[in-house]
Formats: C-alpha cells, sequence, structure tokens
C-alpha cells in the first residue's frame, strides 16, 4: 500500500476493504469510499441520500483483480481496444496500485488528488510504460471525477472510461434521457456498427453500447424517487452497459444481481478516441449529482 505521507484532513481516513486498501471520507455533506487499487470509487452517498453507485454483492477483493462496481478506471484503452488488439480488458489503470498524492478540504467538500506513473507499474508487455496520470475526486453532494492522462515520448492513441455502475432499482424499470439524437456502435451480439437513437433509452435486454454524446444524460428512476445526472466533459463518448440476464449468470460477480445497476459510463472509445502527442495530456470529466 502506498501511504499517503502528509497528514490527512478531518474526516479522511485510510481503511482496510475486505483486503483492499481504500481512502474514506466521512463528512457533512458526504461519504465516499475509495481503493487505492485502480483509485476505484466503491462507494458515494451524498448526506441523507441512499448510496448512489452499484457495488456488486458479489464483488470479489482480490489485489490485482478488478473489482465489479463503483467506478473502475478504464485506461489507456477501453475494452479489448479499438483494433481489438490489446492484452487485457479495459487497459491496466484498472488494477494498478495509484498513490494518494493529496487531501484537502474545499468549502464542503473534500479534494483527493491520487497518481499514476507507468514506470511503476505492472504494464503489460510491448505497452508503453512512460504513460502517467492524475486524478482528481472531488466528495460532496456532487462527486467529480477527473482523470488526466499525459502521453509519453511516442504519444498515444487513448481510449478511455470511467466505467461509472450506477445503482438502480430495477434495469428494466428506469429511462436515460438525453441520448435521443444521436448515433452508437451496438457491442451486443448481432449488433450493427452504426444506429440511430431516436428518444430516450429504455432497457429490455443485453446493452452495450458506444454512443456518440458529449453532453449530459439521466437516468430516471421512478421507482427510487430519484434522477441521477450524468454531467462530462472531455469525453465524446457515453457506455451504456447492462448485460442482462444470461450474459450476467456467465460472471460470477454479477449474477443474480444484474437488475440492479446500469453503467453511464463518460468515455473516449472507439471512433472518438483522443489522439495524443508526446508528452501531451489528455482531460476527461463526469460529475454525478441527484435531483
Ligand atoms: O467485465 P468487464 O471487463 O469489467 O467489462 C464490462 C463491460 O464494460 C463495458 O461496458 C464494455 O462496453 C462491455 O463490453 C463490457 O462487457
Amino acid at each position: 500500500m502506498t501511504q499517503f505521507e502528509g497528514t490527512l484532513p478531518a474526516g479522511v481516513s485510510l481503511a482496510d476493504h475486505e483486503g483492499l486498501p481504500v481512502v474514506q471520507v466521512r463528512t457533512d455533506a458526504a461519504s465516499a469510499d475509495i481503493a487505492l487499487q485502480g483509485a476505484q470509487v466503491l462507494s458515494w452517498r451524498p448526506a441523507g441520500a441512499d448510496e448512489v453507485l452499484w457495488l456488486s454483492p458479489h464483488a470479489v477483493f482480490e489485489p490485482g483483480t478488478a473489482v465489479r462496481g463503483g467506478v473502475p478506471l478504464c485506461a489507456p484503452w477501453f475494452g479489448p481496444g479499438r483494433k481489438k488488439d490489446k492484452p487485457s480488458a479495459h487497459g491496466w489503470f484498472r488494477t494498478a496500485s495509484w498513490t494518494l498524492a493529496d487531501a484537502a478540504v474545499e468549502g464542503d467538500d473534500v479534494v483527493l488528488r491520487f497518481t499514476l506513473s507507468g514506470a511503476d507499474a505492472d504494464v503489460p508487455e510491448g505497452e508503453a510504460t512512460d504513460i502517467s496520470a492524475e486524478y482528481l475526486v472531488r466528495v460532496g453532494r456532487e462527486l467529480g471525477l477527473s482523470l488526466t492522462v499525459t502521453a509519453g515520448a511516442e504519444g498515444l492513441d487513448l481510449e478511455e472510461a470511467l466505467h461509472t455502475y450506477l445503482s438502480v432499482s430495477d434495469v428494466a424499470g428506469i429511462r436515460i434521457e438525453g441520448l435521443g439524437g444521436t448515433r452508437y456502435a451496438d457491442k451486443a451480439p448481432g449488433g450493427r456498427a452504426v444506429n440511430a437513437q431516436p428518444g430516450d433509452l429504455t432497457l429490455t435486454r443485453q446493452t452495450d453500447r458506444v454512443y456518440g454524446h458529449d453532453g449530459q444524460a439521466i437516468v430516471v428512476d421512478e421507482a427510487a424517487g430519484r434522477r441521477i445526472v450524468v454531467d462530462k466533459e472531455g469525453s465524446g463518448s457515453t457506455v451504456i452497459w447492462n448485460p442482462w440476464e444470461a450474459k450476467a449468470a456467465e460472471a460470477p460477480d454479477i449474477g443474480d444481481a444484474w437488475r440492479g445497476f446500469v453503467c453511464v459510463e463518460a468515455a473516449n472509445a472507439l471512433n472518438q478516441h483522443v489522439q495524443l502527442d508526446p508528452g501531451a495530456a489528455h482531460t476527461i470529466t463526469t460529475r454525478l449529482s441527484l435531483q
């Protein structure tokens, strides 16, 4: 575990979550848990509200294994990579050990800064090791997540996602506003590369779509009496994912719990990948709030 060397502000502490080191935030405005592995936000609960993120009841907490739920950081590629030639799913950021570099109180919020250097990480053979990243996690009545990736000497063909699992009462009963009028690539079996989204999205089966979409999306969960607003910047794709029953049965860390989440991911993937010159940086940001 990489220990924070300064003094942690009030409301911030280091703890253990089933064997994984986590940063815990407990303030009057919100609570949150962030694992150092993958800088993965596992929980965010604004004061007076129910948990907003979904963490699988079957999640596995083992060093080097991606945890199912919260906000895994996918980079420097997404899925198998846009040319389908990458050695592991979703890139090495999500299981790397990040450093908590700074923790500060700003008004009602706590801002955590995590850093990652490819030189110190377990980067797959043949992939650039001079990539670095910084991740700002702002915990308050809103959850603000901002990932900056800096290319190494070769430049970088970057794909990334803030792979946000949102907790819903029943994925089959929600509606997603904000995607109407956009186009998407359908990655579900038999799906076409280009499709039009006519209006709001309701999910009725296995859904795995990369929307060309740079604006707001709202998950309307009437049964839970809430709307989860997903704002973003620096992101040309929104990924919507739920495996549905049969596919979930193949993933032991989802199984019968599949109805409880929808992934709405601020991303830059497929056609919306980001081409970085040597030493150049790109920032992707998402902000979650409740209505
Ligand atoms: O099982 P994982 O590697 O965590 O990936 C889970 C899912 O992530 C994204 O949403 C992709 O679009 C899906 O194709 C993938 O199945």
